[in-house]
């Protein structure tokens, strides 16, 4: 599902993120990435999104080389891809059904299949009661769950997470990694950012290290 091939970022700063890097993670599987901060985390992630490209080498995304996706295609590629953040980075100007309802605003989705997908996503991160609440009103745990169900509404194959559990308490973080479980056991590939030791020791999962841009560890 994901695959580098020898990828080395360089910014233009002159800065190299990532050097040589390869590995392949397979649809459906669930792995965390850890490194010191600087270590390139971010970058990967981001050339995963199409929000940078490699310098050398090659992204694979379900069988696609996607630097060779056209410019008006990247906002479709997106889609398949959900992202959550350590602050979730909610509107506190609207209320959490809207908040869950924004990616499928934008990919123009009719109002019949909106209020569907946004309460089967709520219902399954627990906060379908809290739909018309604003999210200003909920507790940390509970607005990282909003963001989740964002991130799940348009139903990706593969989801991302930037320090999904930098904020939260060690039980909060276990409830949030048992969210990214349940949705890998229905087939999405998941991949989380992380420099919480703890949390990563807890979890069985595959653990991919960086050092300074390269990818020292994969196991
Ligand atoms: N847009 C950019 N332009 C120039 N250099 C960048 C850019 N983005 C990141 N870098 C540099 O690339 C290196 C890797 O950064 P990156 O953000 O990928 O690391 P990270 O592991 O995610 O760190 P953190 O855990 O602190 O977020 C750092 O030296 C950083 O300063």
């Amino acid at each position: 599902m994901i695959k580098f091939e020898q990828v080395t970022k360089r910014y233009d700063s002159g800065q190299e993120a990532l050097s040589n890097v390869s590995f392949h993670i397979n649809r459906g599987d669930m792995a965390f990435l850890t490194g010191h901060s600087g270590a390139g985390k971010s970058t990967l992630l981001k050339l995963i999104m199409r929000m940078e490209t490699p310098t050398v080498g090659n992204v694979m995304i379900a069988g696609q080389n996607i630097a060779q996706l056209d410019r008006k295609d990247i906002p479709f590629y997106r889609r398949h891809i959900g992202v959550v953040f350590q602050n979730h980075q909610l509107l506190f100007d609207r209320s959490v059904f809207e908040n869950v309802a924004l990616p499928m605003r934008i990919s123009g989705s009719n109002e019949l299949e909106i209020g569907k997908r946004v309460r089967a996503a709520l219902d399954k991160v627990g906060l379908l009661h809290k739909e018309k609440s604003n999210p200003i009103a909920l507790s940390t745990g509970e607005q990282q769950r909003i963001g989740i169900a964002r991130a799940v509404v348009n139903k990706p194959a593969l989801l991302l997470a930037d320090e999904p559990t930098g904020n939260l308490d060690p039980e909060l973080s276990e409830e949030i990694m048992n969210l990214f479980r349940d949705f890998q056991q229905v087939g999405v590939t998941v991949l989380i950012a992380s420099h919480d030791h703890e949390l990563i020791q807890s979890m069985s999962l595959p653990v991919m290290t960086l050092a300074s841009g390269e990818l020292v560890s994969f196991g």
